[in-house]
C-alpha cells in the first residue's frame, strides 16, 4: 500500500485496538470517534488526503525506489540539495494545512526514520546490531505510510548525573529477559505524542550506562502488554468556534508501559550496546533531518501567530502606537530569521559519510535556540495587545442566545461582535487555553532540554579558528 488517504489512516487505526487509558477508562470502541482523538484525527487525516490529487501529488509523494509506486516525500533520502528543497516544500504543505499545531504530524517521524535508515551502516558488524532490520523496517514504513509515535525518554525520577535506578523495582524500561521470539521489555517510557492514535511506536534508550536500557526498535501499537496512559485531554470541546485550536489540533500525550512486551526479534534494531544507542542520533543526523522539517513546521507556525497579532491590532485599531508597532516587528523579525536559517541550512547543506545530503548542522542547532525562547513572548505580545478582548469571549451558544446584545456590544473597530470573538477565540486558544499553555511547553522541550541542547552546540561549535585569530592579531605589532 503506497501514500495512504486519510480514510485508510483512520480505518487502519480504529481497527488495531490499540491500549489507550484516558481519565480511568480504557477507550472501547472507534478511537477516531472518542471526542479526545477525534479531532485531530481528522486533521491527520487530511494530511494524507493532500498526498493525492493531481496537483499535490508531485509535492508530496514521490516513486518508491522498491515498487515504483507514490510514497510519502518525507521518507525520501535526500542526495542532493534539490532533494531538501523537495523535502522542506512538502513539510511545509502539511504544516499549513495544521498551522504548525501539529508538532508530531507523521513527517517528523518519518523524518527521524529515515535518519536512521541513513546511518544504518554505523549498525554494521557492531554487537548485537542489526543494520538490516532497521533498513527493512524503513522501506515497511515507507511503502505501507505509516505513522509512529516514539519515547526516547526516561520517567522523570531523579534526574541526577549518576542515578541509578533500584534493581528490584522497574521503572524505566529495560530488557528484563531475551526469549526464541525477541526482547522482553518492562517498565516505561516517556512521552508519546500522538500515543495511541499511530501504527507503530519508535523505541530509542540514549545517553543511558546501563546495558538493559541501551536498545533500538519499533513496535505496532497494539502489541501485546503495550499501554498509552494518557494525560487529560485538552479538547475544550467540539465547537470550532468556541476551541479553535484543540477541537482540531489537540495531540494527547500518553505515557508508555511496557507489561513484559515481547519486541519481536526482525523488530529490533540494537540492544544491550550502550555505546550504539549513545552515539548512534548523533551519528546519523538525526538532528539534522529532523530539525529541517521542524523549522518547516515553525515558520508556518509563526506565520499564523503574525496573522493573529495583526488581526488583532486591525480589529482595535491600535496600529498607529509604536510600542505595539514594536511588538509586531518581534514577530516579523522571529519569522524572517527562522525562514533565512531554513534556507540557510539547505545552501550549507553537505554530504555525509553515508552519502546523503545533510543539512548545515550547526544554523539548526542555533535556530532549535532560538525558538523555545521566543515561543512564550508571542504570548505575552498577545496578551499585553488582546487585553481585555481575550476575556471577552462569550460562546457560541451564547451568541445564539443573545445575539443582537453580544453583536452590537462586542463590536469593533474592524469587525461586527461574532466576527471579532472568533478571533480573540483564537487567539485565547493560542495563548491561555490548556492547549495553548502545552504549545508553548512543547515547543520549548519536544526536541530535548534547551540547556543541554546549548550545551552540545557549545561542545560542537567550531571556533578554534577564531581564537587563531585573535592571537594573530595580538601578535602582529
Ligand atoms: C508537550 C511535550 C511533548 C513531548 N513529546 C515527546 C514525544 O513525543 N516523544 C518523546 O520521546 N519525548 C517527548 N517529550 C519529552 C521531551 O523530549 C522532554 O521533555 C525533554 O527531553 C526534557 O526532558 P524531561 O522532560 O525529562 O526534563 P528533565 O530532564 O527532567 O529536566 C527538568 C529540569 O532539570 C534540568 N536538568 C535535568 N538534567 C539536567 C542535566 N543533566 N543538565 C542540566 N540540566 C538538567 C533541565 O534543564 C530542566 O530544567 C515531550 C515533552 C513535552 C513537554
Amino acid at each position: 500500500m503506497p501514500a495512504i488517504t486519510g480514510q485508510q489512516y483512520i480505518d487502519r487505526i480504529d481497527a488495531l485496538k490499540t491500549y489507550i487509558s484516558l481519565d480511568g477508562e480504557v477507550v472501547t470502541g472507534k478511537v477516531s470517534e472518542h471526542p479526545a482523538f477525534k479531532g485531530v484525527m481528522q486533521s491527520q487525516a487530511k494530511l494524507f488526503d493532500l498526498q493525492h490529487g493531481d496537483t499535490q501529488q508531485d509535492m508530496m509523494t514521490y516513486l518508491s525506489p522498491s515498487s515504483g509506486e507514490q510514497v510519502g516525500m518525507s521518507f525520501l533520502l535526500p542526495v542532493t540539495k534539490d532533494d531538501l528543497v523537495k523535502r522542506r516544500l512538502a513539510a511545509r504543505e502539511w504544516a499549513l494545512s495544521n498551522h504548525g499545531f501539529m508538532g508530531r504530524s507523521p513527517d517528523y517521524m518519518n523524518t527521524t526514520l529515515m535518519a536512521l535508515a541513513s546511518g544504518a551502516e554505523f549498525l554494521k558488524d557492531k554487537p548485537n546490531c542489526f543494520p538490516e532490520h532497521l533498513l527493512s523496517f524503513y522501506e515497511y514504513a515507507r511503502e505501507n505510510d505509516l505513522t509512529m509515535t516514539h519515547t526516547f525518554i526516561e520517567p522523570q525520577v531523579n534526574r541526577q548525573k549518576f542515578y541509578f535506578e533500584n534493581e528490584e523495582k522497574t521503572i524505566a524500561a529495560k530488557i528484563v529477559g531475551k526469549t526464541s521470539k525477541g526482547l522482553v521489555i518492562k517498565g516505561a517510557r516517556l512521552l508519546a505524542t500522538q500515543g495511541g492514535i499511530t501504527d507503530e511506536l519508535l523505541v530509542l534508550s540514549t545517553n543511558g550506562y546501563d546495558e538493559g536500557k541501551g536498545y533500538g526498535f519499533s513496535i505496532p501499537s497494539n502489541t501485546t502488554g503495550l499501554k498509552f496512559l494518557c494525560r487529560q485531554s485538552f479538547v475544550g470541546g467540539t465547537s470550532t468556534f468556541d476551541h479553535p485550536l484543540s477541537a482540531r489540533f489537540e495531540e494527547m500525550d500518553a505515557i508508555v508501559v511496557f507489561d513484559d512486551v515481547v519486541v519481536p526479534w526482525e523488530r529490533v534494531f540494537y540492544y544491550e550496546n550502550v555505546e550504539v544507542a549513545n552515539q548512534f542520533m548523533n551519528v546519523c543526523g538525526f538532528q539534522s533531518f529532523t530539525l529541517h522539517q521542524v523549522l518547516s513546521r515553525q515558520i508556518a507556525k509563526t506565520e499564523f501567530i503574525l496573522g493573529i497579532v495583526q488581526s488583532i491590532v486591525d480589529t482595535i485599531n491600535i496600529g498607529d502606537y509604536q510600542h505595539v508597532q514594536q511588538k509586531v516587528v518581534e514577530v516579523i523579525v522571529t519569522l524572517e530569521t527562522m525562514k533565512a536559517m531554513l534556507i540557510k541550512s539547505e545552501e550549507e547543506a553537505k554530504r555525509d559519510c553515508f552519502g546523503y545530503m545533510r543539512p548545515d548542522h550547526p544554523t539548526l542547532q542555533v535556530a532549535i535556540q532560538i525558538f523555545p525562547k521566543v515561543y512564550p513572548t508571542f504570548t505575552e505580545i498577545i496578551q499585553s495587545l488582546g487585553a481585555s478582548g481575550l476575556m471577552s469571549i462569550p460562546t457560541e451558544k451564547a451568541f445564539q442566545a443573545d445575539a443582537g446584545d453580544l453583536e452590537q456590544y462586542l463590536q469593533s473597530f474592524g469587525d461586527g461582535g461574532e466576527e471579532r470573538v472568533k478571533k480573540f477565540r483564537l487567539a485565547w486558544d493560542l495563548t491561555m487555553s490548556s492547549f495553548g499553555t502545552r504549545q508553548t511547553l512543547y515547543e520549548r522541550f519536544f526536541f530535548g532540554d534547551p540547556v543541554r541542547l546549548s550545551g552540545i552546540l557549545y561542545q560542537s561549535y567550531s571556533r578554534e579558528h577564531l581564537v587563531k585569530r585573535v592571537e594573530d592579531f595580538l601578535r602582529k605589532t
